[in-house]
């Protein structure tokens, strides 16, 4: 057995670099859900987001602090008395607070973005982070751009932060230009250099610019770095994050290797990647490596005849590691709520009454329109369709009439409190149609601003899933639906966003368009 006594801290920023990926906006439920489930996933630092960024990003933080127990909870500041204070006000009910500091290093980020002078910015560095430990014990700084500044000037603010009271000292490389043997010298190199840095813990948070971002964090772990920051599925600002699921299986697979662990409970990793992926509406790339569709999967007749002969010819982790669970009960029409029950269980979610009732209702519905429900199904139907927000307005029936030589038309029936109301109407094309049916029924003036089709699962009964982005009142909402039927997965995305705005913004402050 190899020696994996030495422990690596799992930083997971989704919620903040990740929700920087464009087009991404999480709600305050929507972080929150995310938060639970990585707590359960056993991460050890939750950054919950930048509080000065939106009041939304500061109740956001807020909530996270109060309610979710395990992981630290951090919130990033810049290295300003402002957002200092304000990631405090956001983080101070947590039970493990850390107030994440940062200010670039770099010349070309001194110069042109900051427009300040190295002894302007060591002075800064002093002055904040000093203020960040008058409110918390625990202060992460990071010099942003370090792997592009200056080796010596990067030293002597590290080593004023340690002075001035940090206890993580984490180095980026923001634009993922490092390469892993050159990323892991620069950790060989501050840890030889800078003074009272074995006081601290040294952390590294890597981009994928260059899609070396888990290559470098393991290079910097090779040479000391012991807490690893990163996303789930990758995601974060341009080409994102060092992809969290990648770095865990890496070391968990070759301890043999890096001789270290990490307290991550591998099987909650498909899940917590499903769950990311619906609620940013950022689909995971087949190939994508752990969380992929095709990461398990074996196509070539030489690699199914090794696997079917034993499993390790072509596995090098076992899918169960994951959370991806093989299962011998086939799932269709004929099957009842136990079954049913049993099996979302194994996937991990527990449903009340009401909402097993729900999930039942839409499975058998599913089931008349296909032979094999398979997991994914299972996972789209509660996570988009029974784990909801109050539901205002709900797709009751839905006709679409369209063809190459005909106006497309839609007639749309929703409930609305329970009461049925039809309309119909013509569009562009049947989506089109179908949107601006489901408009006059709910009067809110939504703006659609973009719309994905996705296949959850396989096969040409697949069920199809849809992601729209409305926007209202300069706020963007996520709407998403799923059917066999591509139409009704649009008419139920779009339902679903409209839903969400009602639920956010509140009815009594809706703007209403007349009938
Ligand atoms: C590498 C990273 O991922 S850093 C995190 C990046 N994340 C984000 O930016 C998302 C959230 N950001 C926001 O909502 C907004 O940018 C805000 C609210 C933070 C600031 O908005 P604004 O005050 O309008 O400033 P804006 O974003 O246009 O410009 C940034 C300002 O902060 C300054 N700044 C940038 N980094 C730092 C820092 N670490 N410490 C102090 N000042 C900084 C810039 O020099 C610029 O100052 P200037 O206005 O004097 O030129
Ligand atoms: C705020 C810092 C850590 C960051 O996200 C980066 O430098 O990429
Ligand atoms: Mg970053």
């Amino acid at each position: 057995m190899p020696d994996t006594s030495k422990r690596i801290y799992i930083f997971d920023t989704t919620l903040r670099d990740g929700e920087q990926s464009p087009g991404v906006s999480l709600n305050v439920e929507e972080k929150l859900k995310i938060a639970h489930q990585l707590a359960r996933l056993g991460v050890d630092v939750i950054e919950a987001g930048f509080p000065i960024a939106s009041p939304g990003d500061f109740e956001a933080v807020r909530a996270i602090a109060r309610e979710v127990e395990g992981p630290v909870i951090a919130g990033l500041a810049r290295i300003n008395d402002r957002d200092i204070d304000r990631a405090w006000e956001a983080l101070q009910e947590a039970r493990r607070p850390r107030i994440h500091v940062f200010i670039a290093t770099s010349d070309i980020h001194l110069k042109y973005k900051l427009r300040m002078t190295r002894e302007e910015v060591l002075a800064a560095v002093r002055k904040g982070v000093a203020r960040a430990k008058s409110y918390c014990q625990d202060v992460e700084f990071s010099p942003e751009d370090a792997s592009r500044s200056d080796i010596d000037f990067l030293c002597q603010v590290l080593a004023a932060a340690v002075e001035s009271g940090a206890t993580v000292l984490n180095i980026p490389d923001t634009v993922g230009y490092a390469t892993p043997a050159e990323f892991g010298r620069l950790i060989a190199e501050i840890r030889r250099r800078v003074p009272g840095i074995e006081q601290v813990q040294i952390s590294v948070h890597c981009h994928n610019d260059l899609g070396l971002a888990v290559a470098n964090s393991l290079a910097a772990i090779e040479n000391g770095a012991l807490q690893v920051e990163g996303a789930i599925n990758g995601i974060g600002e341009r080409a994102g994050n060092t992809a969290l699921e990648e770095l865990v299986m890496a070391l968990y697979t070759r301890r043999d290797y890096y001789g270290c662990h990490t307290n991550i409970v591998t099987e909650e990793i498909y899940r917590t990647s499903r769950l990311v992926s619906s609620l940013t509406g950022m689909p995971v790339q087949y190939n994508k490596a752990i969380v992929g569709k095709n990461a398990f999967a074996h196509e070539a007749g030489i690699h199914q005849d090794g696997v079917l002969k034993e499993r390790t010819t072509y596995e090098i982790m076992n899918p169960t590691m994951i959370g991806l669970v093989q299962n011998n009960i086939v799932l269709g029409k004929h099957s009842g709520r136990h079954a049913l029950r049993s099996r979302l269980e194994e996937l991990g979610f527990k449903l009340n009454e009401a909402e097993l009732d729900k999930a039942f209702a839409r499975f058998k519905e599913l089931a008349d329109r296909k032979k094999e429900i398979t997991d994914r199904d299972l996972e789209a139907i509660v996570e988009h369709e029974v784990k909801q927000i109050p539901e205002k307005f709900a797709l009751e029936h839905i006709h679409i009439s369209t063809g190459n030589r005909v106006v497309p038309t839609a007639t749309i029936g929703l409930r609305v409190d329970q009461e049925l109301k039809e309309e119909a109407a013509c569009g562009e094309g049947p989506v089109d149609a179908a949107f601006k049916a489901i408009d006059k029924i709910t009067r809110i003036p939504v703006c659609l601003k973009s719309y994905a089709l996705n296949a959850v699962t396989g096969g040409k009964d697949a069920v199809g899933e849809v992601t729209v982005k409305v926007e209202y009142a300069g706020r963007v909402f996520i709407g998403r639906g799923i059917s066999t039927d591509v139409l009704e997965a649009s008419a139920r995305a779009y339902v679903n966003a409209i839903n969400k705005v009602v639920y956010e913004i509140g009815e009594e402050n809706l703007q209403v368009l007349e009938a």
